[in-house]
Order: structure tokens, then sequence, then C-alpha cells
């Protein structure tokens, strides 16, 4: 087997995320091939439709010194419109077009647990078609793990991330955000027509099903799993494709939510409180859910966060249940003791 390629594998297999893997895909590309650019498309369920985004794109770049450079797009996602990306994840086919601008083109589909996920599209100065054979290998090396690697981020019940994956998405996530906020700051060609609001901050809430023991002791945990279920399903609807959802075991689900002002993430946890406070659940009915939130800093580690909010969700429990308490309203108002530097100050 040429070196090259298996170097080429041990690479893509040395990942340990989904996110990290599809950069490692695309940059190994890069090191085989002398492609103008690499990008990944993926398909993602926004709770309405499901859409295309850029997720990953790589350029090549000609220095002034005619040196290569690689250029990683990064900062906000791009809402996809191209019809051949499209069709070849409709056919599930590769879709190859010849010299044109001086330019060749690939795409070719990725699929996941026998679905079409993902579409990787490559543009090349050089013919892209004696490739094709080791391309179609390395993409099949990429599924593969693809789809250990979901299965290990994942929930089995609700198809949520799971506990395990919490401390990197948060990392992943506040560097992303960070990259935002510079781009908002200093200007880019990449601006997300949805802008976040500079200075707006994050926030991470704890939400968890309000006598969830008598649910499973009254219909039985067939029922119960019911009700987690339908749960998730709503917390797709009502949050943002760009908030991460968890949950993290039993009745216990997390959602970070993306920069926005306090009054704003209260809005919209109201929103999901309610969705399921008057949703009408099958033999079980009425289910309520009680939210603690607190806002998320670059300087605090994420146990500390969780404890935060968590202490907002123990103060919702003892006042009634079926309602959402803030750690940084709470600490103001000295209903509850702040438990890191900082909480004091209102967002
Ligand atoms: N059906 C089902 N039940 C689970 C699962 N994981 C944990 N549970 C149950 O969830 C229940 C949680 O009960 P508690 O922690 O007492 O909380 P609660 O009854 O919701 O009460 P409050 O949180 O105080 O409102 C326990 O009965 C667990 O057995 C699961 O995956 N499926």
């Amino acid at each position: 087997m040429d070196h090259t390629i298996l170097d080429s594998v041990i690479k893509i297999t040395s990942q340990r995320d989904v996110d990290s893997l599809e950069y490692g895909l695309v940059a190994t590309l890069a090191e085989m091939l002398s492609a103008e650019s690499i990008a990944i498309y993926k398909l993602v369920d926004d709770g309405i439709k499901i859409i295309l985004e850029e997720t990953v794109r790589l350029d090549m770049k000609q220095n002034d010194d005619h040196s290569d450079d690689l250029e990683w797009t990064e900062g906000p996602k791009q809402i996809c419109n191209d019809q051949d990306i499209q069709d070849c994840m409709d056919s599930g086919q590769p879709v190859r077009f010849s010299q044109k601008e001086q330019l060749t083109r690939i795409i070719l589909p990725i699929a996941c647990d026998s679905k079409v996920v993902a579409a990787l599209n490559i543009q090349s100065e050089t013919d892209l078609n004696p490739t094709l054979k080791v391309l179609e290998g390395m993409i099949k090396v990429y599924e593969n793990y693809l789809y250990i690697l979901n299965e290990s981020e994942r929930d089995k019940l609700t198809g949520l991330y799971n506990r395990r994956t919490f401390d990197k998405k948060l990392d992943r996530l506040l560097q992303i955000q960070r990259n935002k906020q510079i781009y908002l700051i200093e200007g880019s060609k990449n601006q997300e027509k949805r802008t976040i609001k500079p200075y707006s901050e994050t926030w991470l809430a704890i939400i968890d099903v309000d006598n969830f023991k008598q649910i499973n002791d009254k219909y039985g945990h067939v029922f119960g799993d019911g009700v987690l279920l339908l749960l998730a399903h709503k917390m797709k609807l009502c949050f943002r494709q760009t908030d991460y959802l968890f949950r993290f075991g039993g009745e216990e689900f997390v959602v970070i939510l993306e920069p926005n002002q306090r009054q704003h993430a209260y809005d919209t946890l109201d929103r999901f409180r309610d969705a399921i406070a008057t949703h009408n659940f099958p033999l079980v009915g009425h289910v309520t859910v009680s939210i603690g939130y607190a806002r998320i800093t670059d300087t605090d580690y994420p146990p500390a966060i969780l404890h935060s909010a968590d202490k907002a969700l123990y103060h919702a429990k003892e006042n009634g249940r079926n309602r959402i308490y803030n750690y940084e309203t709470l600490v103001a108002d000295g209903a509850v003791q702040a438990t890191r530097m900082g909480a004091n100050i209102l967002g």
C-alpha cells in the first residue's frame, strides 16, 4: 500500500470527535492533492426543514512569494444553495465536472448509517479524475469512522449529544464565538446575516422534568421514555440549530444557547417551558419542566458553570416547579450565594 495513503488513513482516524474529523479529512486531502479548495457541506436539521451548510473549507492561496499557503474558512457557517451539491446528495453519486474556467470539480457524497449526510467538494487546476478511486476509498474510511464517533457522542434514546461530549463541545463553541466576535469587531466578508450582537453572552441552561419519578411509577418506564423522546424532539424545534442540546442522563437536559442578551435567553427558555406545559403527552397528559440557567464566561471551568445553573434549577424546584431562574439574578437579589467570581455582575 502506498505510504502516503496509509499516513492519511492514520491521520483521519487519529481524530477523536466529529468536528475535528471533518477538519482532519479536509487537511489530509489537501496534503494529497494539489487542489484549489476543499470543502464539506452538511445537511443540518434546523427544526423545521433540513438545510445545507458549508461546515469546513480550506483554500489554497498563492502568496506574493509564490509559496502556497492554507487558508481555513472559519467563523459563521454559510447556508449553501448550490444545486450541484444538492444533486450529489440526492443521488448519492459523485458529480464530476471537466475543465471549466481552468478548474475541475468533483463532488462526492458522504454517508453515515446508509444515509447521505454530507458532501465533499473539491476544485483543482489539475485533473481530479485519476484520483477518484483513492478519494472514494478515503471517504469510505471517513464514513466508517464517522459512524463510530457519532455513536459515542450521542445519547442512544434521544439522539442528542451525551454528557461525555459536553466539555469538548463547550470549548469548541467558546472558540467559535470568540472568532465570531472578532469578525464582528473587525468586519469580515463572511459576516452572517443573522449576526450576533457584540458583547452578547452565552448561556447554559439545565432543564429537568418535574416529578418524573411519579410518571415512571404511574405509567411505567416505556411511557417515561416516551416523554423524554418527545421532550428532546420539542427541544430540537424550540431551540436554534446553532444551540447545543445535550441529554445528561435520566430526565436532565442541558442547552448551550447561542450568544444573546439575558432577557432573550429567558424568553427562549420560557417558550420551551410553555411548549412542554401546554403539550398533551400521550396517556401521561400534563408534564412540566423546571429550568436553571447561568452565564458562560471564558474564565469559568465547565463544572463551575454547571454548578451555577444547577443552583438556579434547585431554586426553581424549591419554588413550585414549572419555572425558570437565572443564577446571576438570584445572586444579585441575595436569593442564592455566589460561588463564582463576577457572578453578581448582571449582564
Ligand atoms: N423512563 C426513564 N426513567 C429514567 C431514566 N433515567 C432515570 N429515570 C428515572 O427518573 C426519575 C428521576 O426522579 P427524581 O430524581 O426523584 O426526580 P423527579 O421525580 O423528577 O422530581 P423533581 O426533579 O424533584 O421534580 C427516577 O425515577 C429514575 O429512575 C430513563 O432513561 N428512562
